[in-house]
């Protein structure tokens, strides 16, 4: 579970996050949804303690990642906003140099690696070098990267981003997999049709701020809207950064 109250940031005058607060839970998927700008790659880097607030307080399964960054690692799978692979390795050898960094053992390494490679359908590309790969090619190395230590919590920023239909369909499936699988997943998007079509909480934030926590449904009940388009225009007050 990943528990976030009050977070701030700012860089120079602006306000990146103004009080952000929001739950998101084991076994559903939450949706960080907001126009360009508002937010989102600010407060997940918080949360997977690449950049500290200015206040505010974050807790994954109940650790507060101030006091204890290193064990809220080990609960925590990431897909940055950069992906950042070693281009010189393969992507078996990228999995499974960060397992090693993991401090996970040899034979539980090679066994995760089998099964994220057979999980994303990244065998045509498990022992080819990283130079070159194509976009969806490189976010399925970097997430099999996130998850081989095998985290009760995973946190992806725009997962779907530059990907063709059906790579972002595969994607799809794969995170509802992870959430039948009790793992708590928390991801961002600016395209309302993916948030839709996946999470069981919306968090809607734009400015920095929250301006909406709610499940999809409660959202169309809440703005009187039927389509979750209009209901989330309504709610952001503009349709300027969202994509549907
Ligand atoms: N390192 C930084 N230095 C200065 N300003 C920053 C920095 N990181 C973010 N910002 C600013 O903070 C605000 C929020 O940016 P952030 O990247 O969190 O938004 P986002 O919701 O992820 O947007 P997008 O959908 O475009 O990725 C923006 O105005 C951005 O320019």
């Amino acid at each position: 579970m990943i528990e976030v109250k009050d977070l701030h940031k700012h860089f120079a005058a602006v306000k990146a996050v103004d009080g952000v607060s929001f739950t998101a839970r084991d076994g559903e998927i939450t949706g960080l949804l907001g126009p360009n700008g508002a937010g989102k790659t600010t407060t997940l880097r918080m949360l997977y303690t690449l950049m500290q607030p200015d206040r505010g307080q974050v807790l994954i399964d109940g650790i507060d990642v101030a006091t204890d960054a290193l064990a809220v690692r080990r609960q925590l799978g990431v897909l940055p906003d950069a992906r950042g692979l070693y281009k010189r390795l393969t992507a078996r050898e990228n999995i499974e140099y960060f397992a090693r960094l993991q401090g996970m053992d040899e034979s539980l390494i090679r066994m995760r690696c089998e099964q994220l490679v057979k999980a994303l359908d990244m065998t045509d590309i498990a022992e080819r070098r990283a130079e070159g790969y194509s976009q969806g090619q490189r976010v399925k190395t970097a997430i099999a990267r996130a998850l081989v230590h095998d985290p009760r919590n995973v946190i992806l920023d725009e997962p779907t981003n530059g990907l063709d239909v059906m790579a972002t369909r595969s994607m799809r499936q794969f995170m509802r997999r992870l959430k039948e699988e009790g793992r708590c997943v928390l991801f961002s998007s600016h395209i309302m049709q993916e948030v839709a079509a996946l999470c069981d909480r919306i968090v809607v934030i734009a400015h920095g701020r929250v301006v909406a926590d709610e499940t999809p449904d409660a959202l169309r009940a809440q703005t009187g809207e039927a389509n979750l388009e209009d209901a989330f225009v309504k709610i952001i007050g503009s349709e300027e950064g969202l994509a549907a």
